[in-house]
């Protein structure tokens, strides 16, 4: 190893040179046999940045931004907790039997810049930043921030692949309309989404949710705009197998969306999140529903919500973490590749 480092006595994760695990051709993680996997700064996975190889099929990015949340601030540190929660994270997945990194090139693409007080201009931005990346070929799976930024990455998403199904696991529903008059906040992506034709409608989905409503009209209007919903207690009183099976049987071969709000997990499971609400999913149901999704055409997802400030014990991180590798996985694993 140490003759691949021109400066073998400093950290070797800042060498350009730093060992990695190459399969299928691929540029992988940080070797952690080689280089102890806390050291260093983190990129997700100990992946390589965007800068540093010549071609990415999937680019993991952060959006550090938290200006649309009706409730406890903080998600804006998400991406960076996510990340440092992520170094622990292996080559390849046993229970999808796939090594996500060495059949797709996997990078992470940084943070996007965006102004963390004018919600019009960052939505704007993340879009166009994030339509450059989506028109070059190269998928999405993007560490959030808010559930505000869901719109904009639908955006930029359906720009290339037209309306796309959208599978959304929440404790909420976030087809509000506004709040306080807002339009674009973390209650409202989906309602947004609806109206400007980003969704196929015939197979959108929230999984997971919970909670007191403002009232039964938010039922009528999501239903209206074409949502199904299976509740967090649907997941346990049907199993994991029944509510894989309606989703795919709703999805098809269309081109998927999928958004993960964190707070689809119970507190006791991710308790760092601005909006947390009591009876929800474990971390293994979510994994095993998402792995239940093995081969079916997913073109960008995220994962949301995570505020670290209240986090213990990095439960919300590495829940996150193991949930994003799982979508690197699946992304790894579509039929149509
Ligand atoms: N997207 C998340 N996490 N929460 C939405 C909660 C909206 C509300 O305060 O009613
Ligand atoms: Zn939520
Ligand atoms: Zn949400």
């Amino acid at each position: 190893m140490t003759d691949q480092l021109k400066y073998p006595h400093l950290p070797s994760t800042l060498s350009a040179n730093a060992p990695r695990v190459v399969s299928g051709g691929n540029i992988g993680p940080v070797n952690s046999a080689l280089v102890p996997r806390f050291s260093g700064p983190a990129t997700f996975a100990l992946l390589p940045t965007i800068q540093e190889v010549e071609h990415a099929d999937v680019a993991v990015i952060g959006v550090p931004w938290d200006a649309g949340v009706s409730f406890r601030p903080g998600a804006r540190f998400g991406p960076e907790h996510i990340r440092s929660a992520s170094r622990l994270l292996r080559p390849y997945n046993p229970a999808l039997d796939v090594e996500p990194f060495g059949l797709q090139q996997v990078v992470d693409g940084g943070d996007v810049a965006i102004n963390p007080f004018n919600i019009n201009e960052a939505i704007e931005v993340l879009q166009e930043s994030t339509g450059q990346l989506v028109r070059s070929g190269t998928r999405l799976v993007t560490l959030g921030g808010d559930h505000t930024i869901a719109l904009p990455l639908l955006r930029s998403v359906a720009e290339t692949h037209g309306p796309v199904a959208l599978l959304h696991f929440d404790a909420h529903l976030d087809t509000w309309d506004t709040y306080f008059g807002a339009e674009y906040t973390h209650g409202t992506p989906f309602r947004r989404a609806v109206e400007e034709g980003l969704l196929d409608t015939e197979a959108i989905c929230h999984v997971g949710t919970r909670g007191p409503l403002y009232g039964h009209r938010d039922l009528e209007d999501d239903r209206r705009f074409g949502f199904g919903i299976v509740t967090s207690a649907d997941v346990f009183r049907k199993g994991v197998d029944e509510i894989v099976a309606s989703l795919r049987d709703r999805i098809g071969d269309r081109p998927l969306y999928i958004s993960i709000d964190i707070d689809v997990l119970d507190p006791a499971h991710a308790p760092g999140t601005g909006t947390p609400e009591a009876g929800g999913l474990t971390s293994r149901e979510l994994l095993e529903i998402l792995r239940g999704l093995k081969g079916i055409n997913v073109v960008g997802a995220d994962v949301v919500e995570v505020a670290p400030a209240y986090d213990h014990a990095e439960l919300t991180g590495v829940a996150a973490s193991h949930v994003a590798y799982d979508l690197l996985s699946l992304l790894a694993l579509r039929d149509n590749k």
